[in-house]
């Protein structure tokens, strides 16, 4: 069975505040999303890569792979005007049947065995999504205050997202709308059912500076 990911770093990457990009921002002496593309490499010698970068960075991306020696196969595919439009872009490059999944580029710290664990469950339910527990108290927001909810009642998703690929074409034929906030809310506008698989909690999405921090003693 083919497998494929899309690993978008198509955004903007404002609360950064960084002049370059936060996905060429280096952690221990090396950028984030060369970190993001070995890791998928290490999952799986045979994967299809395609990364999907702003047209106006694919130059520099270039450059800096000779640069540091990079030599992870990939395809690379131009971003869009929001996630949602660069995975799309992204998933045009996909040719053929398989599984293929969506991974954040600025998400360098997934465990292999959580991308190993999302393809092997895709098989079966053709829609996996990685979570991880609320280990904070959550409150709500209302027109009165705000209340407490309980927090067992809610997960945070991380990526990949791990789709049966003729499945998320259909998905992302979509109109777009603004509550697309990851691939497993395209696929669920269209009435599918998504599996929860087990995330790993040093997942997290390089955002702010401080997420940086956070990046260099994860190494
Ligand atoms: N038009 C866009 C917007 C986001 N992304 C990607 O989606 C992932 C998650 O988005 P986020 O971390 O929020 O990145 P940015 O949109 O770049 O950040 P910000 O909202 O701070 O500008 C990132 O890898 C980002 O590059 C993308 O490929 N294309
Ligand atoms: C896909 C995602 O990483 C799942 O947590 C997240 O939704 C991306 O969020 P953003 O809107 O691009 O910041």
């Amino acid at each position: 069975m083919n497998r494929y990911v899309i690993i978008v770093a198509g955004g903007k990457g404002l609360r950064m505040g960084s002049d370059l990009p936060k996905q060429f921002l280096p952690i221990g002496n090396k950028p984030v999303l060369m970190r993001t593309l070995e890791v998928f490499r290490k999952f799986d010698a045979n994967l299809q890569i395609i990364l999907v970068l702003p047209l106006a960075q694919q130059e520099f991306w270039k450059q800096l792979c000779e640069k540091y020696c990079f030599t992870v196969e990939h395809v690379v595919a131009d971003g869009g005007e929001t996630r949602f439009h660069s995975v799309k872009n992204g998933l045009a490059q996909v040719k053929g049947p398989g599984l293929v999944g969506v991974h954040d580029g600025v998400r360098p710290f997934v465990a292999v065995e959580v991308i190993r664990n999302c393809y092997i469950l895709a098989k079966q339910y053709k829609a996996v999504i990685p979570v991880i527990d609320v280990v904070e108290t959550l409150r709500h927001l209302t027109d009165a205050g705000s209340e407490t909810v309980s927090r067992n009642d809610y997960k945070l998703v991380q990526t990949p997202q791990v789709f049966d690929v003729e499945l998320l074409k259909q998905a992302y034929a979509q109109e777009y709308t603004p509550f697309f906030t990851d691939d497993a809310s395209v696929v669920e506008a269209m009435g599918v059912s998504v599996y929860l698989a087990p995330g790993n909690r040093e997942n997290i999405k390089i955002t702010t500076p401080f997420d940086l921090k956070i990046g260099s003693v994860l190494l």
